[in-house]
Formats: C-alpha cells, sequence, structure tokens
C-alpha cells in the first residue's frame, strides 16, 4: 500500500514540516525526543488536524487541505497502540479485546498476524495480572479487531522495563512479519528499529531529514549525522547455522563469511538480522592474525564519507552485504583508504548485544 504524507502544522513553538512516501511493510519514524514523531502519527491518525498538507494511505485521502477533505478519526481505519497498553482492568483479556466489536468474533483462526501474538493461553485473565510486554500483546490484538487498513504504534516498548522488552520484542518481530498490515512504528531506539522495519523516516526538528528503505539508509555513509554516530550501523542478514556453538556463542553465516557473535535463542537455519554498529568495526588492510576478535570478514570500500569531525564512516561491500565502519580521519589516510580498496572488517563478538540481532527476515 503506497502512502503519502505531505503535512505542516504548527504546534506550540513547534513547526512541524514533515514529508515522505511509503510502500507498505513496517515504517519505522525513528528521531530524537521532541523531533515530530508522535505528531505525525497523531496527523495520519485524524487525532489532530494539520494546517496544511495531504495525506493519503493506499487509494484513499485522509486529508487534503486544497481539497477541503478530513476524514474524522473513526472513519480511517486506524488502529493505535499508545505506549501503555490502556487496557479496562475491570474487564478479562478477552473483552478487552472486544470491546466496542460485540458483534465481531474474536478468534486468531486464519490470521497468521494475531496468532504471532500468541495470546490465546491469556483471554481469561484480568489485565491486571498480566506483565508490561503481555499488556502490549493484548493491546495490538484489540486495535486489530477493528479491521484496521494501518496501524499506528507509539514507542509501545517504551515504557517496558529490559526484561520486558526483550520478552515482548520476539512477538512484536513476529507480528509485523506476518501481518499484512502496514504498521508506522515511531522509536527513537535503533535496535528495535533495525529489527522491526522495512522502510526509515528519520526526523529531525520537526522535518524529515532522510526517508526510504531502512537498509539503504543504514549502508550509506552520508547518513550517519542524521541517525547519530553511537547508532549508525549497517545491518548484516545472517543464517544460524549453530545456535549453540558453545563458549556462550552461536554460529552465522553471512554472505561474507562465518560469524561467532552472542548466543540466539533459535532454531539452527533461521535466518535473521544483525546490526553491527560502524564505531565496533576495526579495518585492517593486511589479514590479521593472533587477534582476539573472532570475525574477519574479507571487504572492499566502497565509499569514504568525511564528516565534519574526526570521524570518517566508510561503507564496505561484504559478500552481498554492506558494512559500515566509523574510524578516525587520521587512520583513514594512514591506511589511503580509497574506493575499491580490499581490506578486512573485524568485529568483536561481545561489542554485538543481543539486543541487536533477532529481527526476522522478510519475504
Ligand atoms: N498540541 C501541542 N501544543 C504545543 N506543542 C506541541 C503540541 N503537540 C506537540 N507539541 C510539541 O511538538 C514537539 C514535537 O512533539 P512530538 O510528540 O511529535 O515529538 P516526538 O518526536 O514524538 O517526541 P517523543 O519521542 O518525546 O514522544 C514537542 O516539542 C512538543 O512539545
Amino acid at each position: 500500500m503506497s502512502t503519502l504524507i505531505d503535512i505542516k502544522q504548527r504546534l506550540g513553538a513547534f513547526q512541524l514540516e514533515a514529508r515522505f512516501e511509503g510502500e507498505g511493510g513496517v515504517t519505522a519514524l525513528f528521531g530524537p525526543s521532541g523531533s515530530g514523531k508522535t505528531s505525525v502519527i497523531n496527523a495520519i491518525a485524524g487525532l489532530s488536524r494539520p494546517d496544511a498538507g495531504y495525506i493519503r494511505l493506499g487509494d484513499q485521502v485522509l486529508f487534503d487541505s486544497d481539497g477541503g477533505v478530513f476524514v474524522p478519526p473513526h472513519q480511517r481505519r486506524v488502529g493505535y497502540v499508545f505506549q501503555e497498553p490502556r487496557l479496562f482492568p475491570h474487564m478479562s483479556v478477552a473483552q478487552n479485546i472486544a470491546y466496542g466489536r460485540p458483534s465481531q468474533q474474536y478468534s486468531t483462526n486464519g490470521d497468521a498476524g494475531l496468532s504471532a501474538l500468541g495470546i490465546e493461553h491469556l483471554e481469561d485473565r484480568s489485565p491486571r495480572d498480566l506483565s508490561g510486554g503481555e499488556a502490549q500483546r493484548v493491546a495490538i490484538a484489540r486495535a486489530l479487531m477493528s479491521q484496521p487498513k494501518v496501524l499506528l504504534m507509539d514507542e509501545p516498548l517504551a515504557a517496558l522495563d529490559e526484561a520486558r522488552k526483550a520478552e515482548f520484542l520476539p512477538y512484536l518481530q513476529a507480528f509485523v512479519a506476518k501481518t499484512n498490515i502496514p504498521v508506522f512504528y515511531v522509536s527513537h531506539a535503533m535496535n528495535e528499529v533495525a529489527q522491526l522495519a522495512d522502510n526509515l523516516v528519520v526526523m529531525r526538528d520537526g522535518r524529515v531529514a532522510r526517508s526510504g528503505p531502512l537498509a539503504q539508509i543504514l549502508s550509506d555513509p552520508a547518513a550517519i549525522s542524521d541517525i547519530g554516530v553511537r547508532e549508525a550501523g549497517a545491518i548484516l542478514n545472517v543464517t544460524v547455522a549453530r545456535a549453540e556453538a558453545g563458549d556462550g556463542l552461536s554460529e552465522l553465516t553471512s554472505s561474507a563469511g562465518r560469524l561467532y557473535l552472542p548466543h540466539v535463542h533459535v532454531e539452527d537455519g533461521a535466518a535473521m538480522r544483525v546490526r553491527i554498529r560502524a564505531s565496533d568495526v576495526i579495518l585492517s588492510k593486511d589479514k590479521p592474525d593472533g587477534l582476539s576478535a573472532l570475525n574477519i570478514l574479507p571487504c572492499t570500500v566502497s565509499r569514504v564519507h568525511e564528516g565534519q569531525g574526526p570521524g570518517v564512516a566508510v561503507a564496505l561491500r561484504s559478500g552481498e552485504d554492506v558494512l559500515m565502519a566509523r574510524i578516525t580521519r587520521r587512520s583513514a589516510r594512514a591506511m589511503g583508504l580509497r574506493a575499491g580498496l580490499s581490506c578486512y572488517a573485524v568485529i568483536k563478538s561481545v561489542s554485538v548485544a543481543p539486543a541487536d540481532m533477532g529481527g526476522h527476515a522478510r519475504g
């Protein structure tokens, strides 16, 4: 489902001026606090009315200031999942899900997205007896009951502690991999975005700094300043060769070679995404020997991007994948880095956090 968002809106002292196009799947709105992410999805939901512009989801125009179109929120077929699950405490889980749709039978049968949430065994419980992650899974199920054409999620992990996040994320990944409903996902956490999204919209100060396919933006060295130097990094698509490779490690295969990374709790043969931060990649012109680092991938430099500061972003072709390295300008010069140069990327196993591993391969 193609989308077009092109809106201007003054909110107090804040000026929102956001334009991007999308192609369905999961579109992450990523940016620092106060950059305008929630304001954009509120405009899509019809919870606020932009001063000017245009919003189209598929073939439905929801807002067109020139044409005098403003579809009211209840006619937009938009599901909204907030930071807090907002369940009714006096109703069971099943009643919460069916709330407002008494005529509609709730059943996970035949809906792969809904089944992926794994909530059947929770139906008779009170929301008081759910963990934060379980409650969010129920909130997503409830949002699906209106048979939305699009699902908006505003930082659904923000209110969860680290343990609950780790428990909830695999369900969310499975859900977005299975559902056919386009999702707009607001987050300021790049590890979540890297695991969940197909498309990325980077927001800065009320404007769209970048938008496009996630993998493309994350492997563009010129985008590093918009993503943030600490957060920037490319995604490797890997297959789990041996989840239990001993020593608390898993053995993964990427198109460029074998990797040993912290243990992942998935079946052998599973396809997943691994985010490798640019600042965790060391480059060497010769194949290093006697290093403690377990992962040494042959690469070819495809682009060297010099920014304002002391760092240089280097895009590397590694088999079919792209890696990104951030090194000092001084090192880049000393090594004579330039497009076409063959080198080796060195990645410490322990530098890759479990939270950076696990996104389902889509398709
Ligand atoms: N109704 C309003 N009136 C005045 N200012 C507003 C209004 N709504 C939003 N703002 C301001 O607009 C800016 C963007 O807010 P928004 O919630 O869209 O950002 P965000 O990127 O989602 O941030 P966060 O991650 O903190 O939720 C903020 O400075 C906020 O205070």
